[in-house]
């Protein structure tokens, strides 16, 4: 690990915390950040726009090599577009949410979004925190801190319903379902899925404030760097 330069995997299951950890650790830390559900989502809704069957997976390969997805890494503004326009609306729809767990099953998916996650991580010199379901096991192996969060159902199904402004106890029942429901495709699923790494820290955010949470990746990562000097 060169002395400026540290790589970051965070990895876990839906609403534990992943995305506003890794941004409040990169923007503390002067690194980049890279939300790569965002790119899986951005490729969900250009199947979605154009029409593809997004259960039939020989449809999904056939045609995943057309949008051009892209990336941007400053974590205060962070930005994905597809050929160009913003997509940061439409990517969170309930329609996208429900179909990304099948299109990011599709192998050929897997590898085109790889490669461009790894071409964005070594384009950050001063390092990057990469956040997802895979980068601990499989996208970034050699980063030099892995994270795995975890939450109970209940704390992850109260923290989106908050965000999404959902008070009734069906409606966050529901949205509890929906999350186990994505977990479980994204666990099951043949190539590369939601694992923590072997030599990834634990991290169960249940009772931890997202304060809290960030102070302990920022100490992980001090540290990781203290020992590399
Ligand atoms: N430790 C915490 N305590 C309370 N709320 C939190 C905590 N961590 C995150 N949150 C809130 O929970 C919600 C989900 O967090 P976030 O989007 O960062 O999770 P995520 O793991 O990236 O989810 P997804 O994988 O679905 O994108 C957000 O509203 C966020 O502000
Ligand atoms: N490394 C990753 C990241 C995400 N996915 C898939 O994308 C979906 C959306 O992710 P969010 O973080 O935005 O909720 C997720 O459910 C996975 O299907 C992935 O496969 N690998």
């Amino acid at each position: 690990m060169a002395e400026s330069s540290v790589v970051v995997a965070i990895d876990g299951p839906s609403g534990t915390g992943k995305s506003s950890t890794s941004k409040a650790v990169a923007t503390r830390l002067s690194l980049g950040f890279l939300d790569t559900g965002a790119q899986y989502r951005a490729m969900t809704w250009w199947m979605l726009a154009n029409g593809v069957d997004v259960n039939d997976p020989a449809a999904v390969a056939a045609v995943c090599d057309k949008p051009l997805i892209a990336s941007g890494t400053d974590p205060k503004a962070p930005t994905i577009t597809v050929d160009g326009a913003d997509v940061s609306g439409p990517i969170r729809s309930s329609e996208v949410t429900a179909a990304v767990s099948a299109v990011s099953a599709v192998p050929e998916v897997r590898a085109r979004i790889t490669a461009l996650q790894r071409a964005i991580a070594a384009e950050e010199p001063g390092g990057i925190v990469v956040e997802g379901r895979d980068i601990g096991t499989t996208v970034l192996p050699a980063a030099d801190v892995k994270i795995f969060l975890t939450a109970s159902p209940e704390a992850r199904a109260a923290r989106r319903s908050a965000e999404l402004r959902v008070k009734a106890a069906a409606e966050v029942a529901a949205t509890r379902e929906a999350l186990v429901k994505r977990d479980t495709a994204d666990s099951t699923r043949s190539t590369s899925p939601l694992a923590k790494a072997d030599d990834a820290v634990e991290v169960d955010t249940t009772e931890l404030t997202l304060a809290q949470v960030v102070e302990c990746v920022v100490t992980l990562v001090e540290e990781r760097k203290r020992r590399e000097r």
